[in-house]
């Protein structure tokens, strides 16, 4: 046998593995890197979270990543440099944090690298007949296996697509298998850039469980905030927000874009929910004057109400009601008062925080990349079903470093 996959089939027989989740969202503030120790799989998956640091990206590569970020037109080199620099920036960020933790990476078992996401293309989006679903995420497996000398799995959301689904969301898994309990119904909510939820009805029965995204979650008030104050990348605590006035008329034009009409689930990104979006609502209702205080009232209300609405919607037609669920709140939005105040007010749940189920709401993404690597090398028998999206498939691609 070749001795890279002795050395996989020894991890995947070990009682508890090491795996290094990464995330880097549609946010471009940083590397999410989740040090964790799993052990089991499926439903019988436990997580310890042993180190977690987000590794902010300096303005450079920001700027790179911006250039060809959820843009219809880029320069093609850009791209395939892009490809392989953000690789070997992810290894160099992680062989960093393992130097700061005192770990050596002989330690660390697996990598599961979610990679950046430059481009989210569902055939909603794109509605072109002959093109399935489609989606792309950069920063080469090969480079980070090479140069951590740590096995690594990458580009997670191909498998989902060639299986039926749109890629994304993915944090169905994770949640399922850590979060599903028997007797009480619970709604993940994660507010990222883009805000999605998974849905666990206290059946805890995997044919039932559902997840979407909602649309919007931060994505649009981090960009009218930089665009209006460049030194400023989020609207810190809603404080620009909380003195404005919500426009309802802007508001109204917002919401009536045809993705809201669109049958769940389904999955969106900043391809739709860009600057030229809202100045188009703007144009709509002559409100190009608006003061930066109301944008971003608007913004953050509209955020508040597609979430509930969708979250709303979906019940509705299930056998539970809203008001027995419990909404988990992770994600970077969960830090915004005035976002989660309207989400308390739109919503008859009881809210609390992935952090009260022991799963820190910032890691959680990060995390949930390092199960789907240990389902893929030790696990893989859970079955979701028929439920469109959620392909029972185990996925990634696996990375040797030799
Ligand atoms: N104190 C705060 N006040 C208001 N907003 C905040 C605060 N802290 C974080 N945020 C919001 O959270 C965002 C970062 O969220 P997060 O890291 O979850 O996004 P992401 O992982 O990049 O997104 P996605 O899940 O869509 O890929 C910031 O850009 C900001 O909008
Ligand atoms: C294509 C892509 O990167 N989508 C992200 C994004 O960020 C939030 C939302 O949009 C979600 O669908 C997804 O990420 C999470 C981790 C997921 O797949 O569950």
């Amino acid at each position: 046998m070749n001795s890279n996959l002795e050395s996989l089939y020894k991890i995947a027989h070990k009682p508890t593995r090491t795996i290094i989740g990464l995330m880097s969202g549609t946010s471009l503030d940083g590397l999410d890197v989740a040090l964790c120790e799993i052990s089991g799989s499926g439903e019988e998956t436990e997580v310890k979270l042993i180190e977690f640091k987000t590794v902010e990206y300096s303005e450079d590569i920001k700027t790179e990543i911006r250039s060809v970020f959820a843009k219809q037109t880029i320069e093609f080199q850009k791209l395939v440099l892009l490809n392989q620099w953000i690789g070997v920036l992810h290894a160099d960020m992680i062989l960093k944090c393992l130097h700061q933790w005192g770990i050596s990476s002989e330690k660390v078992d697996l990598i599961a690298s979610h990679g950046q996401t430059v481009f989210h293309a569902p055939k909603i989006l794109h509605q072109q007949e002959k093109f399935p679903n489609a989606t792309l995420q950069i920063g080469d497996g090969d480079h980070i296996a090479v140069n951590t000398g740590i096995i690594t799995l990458s580009d997670f959301r191909q498998k989902h697509l060639a299986a039926g689904g749109e890629g994304a969301p993915l944090a169905v898994y994770g949640d399922y298998f850590l979060f599903s309990k028997k007797g009480e119904n619970r709604i993940m909510l994660n507010i990222g850039g883009i805000a999605n939820f998974t849905y666990l009805p206290e059946s805890s029965d995997a044919e039932e469980v559902f997840v979407t995204d909602t649309g919007t979650g931060n994505t649009l008030i981090d960009a009218f905030t930089k665009l209006v104050f460049p030194k400023k990348s989020y609207d810190k605590d809603a404080a620009i927000a909380k003195d404005g006035i919500v426009n309802q008329e802007l508001l109204t034009s917002l919401k009536s874009n045809s993705f809201f009409q669109k049958p769940f689930p389904k999955t969106t990104g900043p391809e739709l929910f860009s600057v030229d979006f809202v100045t188009n609502a703007q144009k709509n209702t002559s409100m190009l004057n608006i003061s930066i205080n109301d944008l971003l009232a608007t913004l953050t209300r509209f955020s508040a109400e597609t979430i509930a609405e969708a979250i709303n919607s979906t019940i509705n037609n299930t056998n539970y009601l809203v008001e027995n669920f419990t909404i988990y709140l992770s994600g970077g939005g969960t830090h915004n008062p005035l976002l989660v105040k309207w989400l308390k007010e739109l919503l008859p749940c009881h809210f609390l925080k992935t952090d009260d189920l022991g799963i820190s709401g910032d890691a959680k993404e990060a995390i949930l990349f390092a199960i789907l690597a240990n389902e893929t090398v030790c696990g893989g028998n859970s079955d979701f079903g028929t439920r469109k999206g959620i392909p029972s498939v185990s996925m990634g691609k696996i990375s040797f470093p030799n």
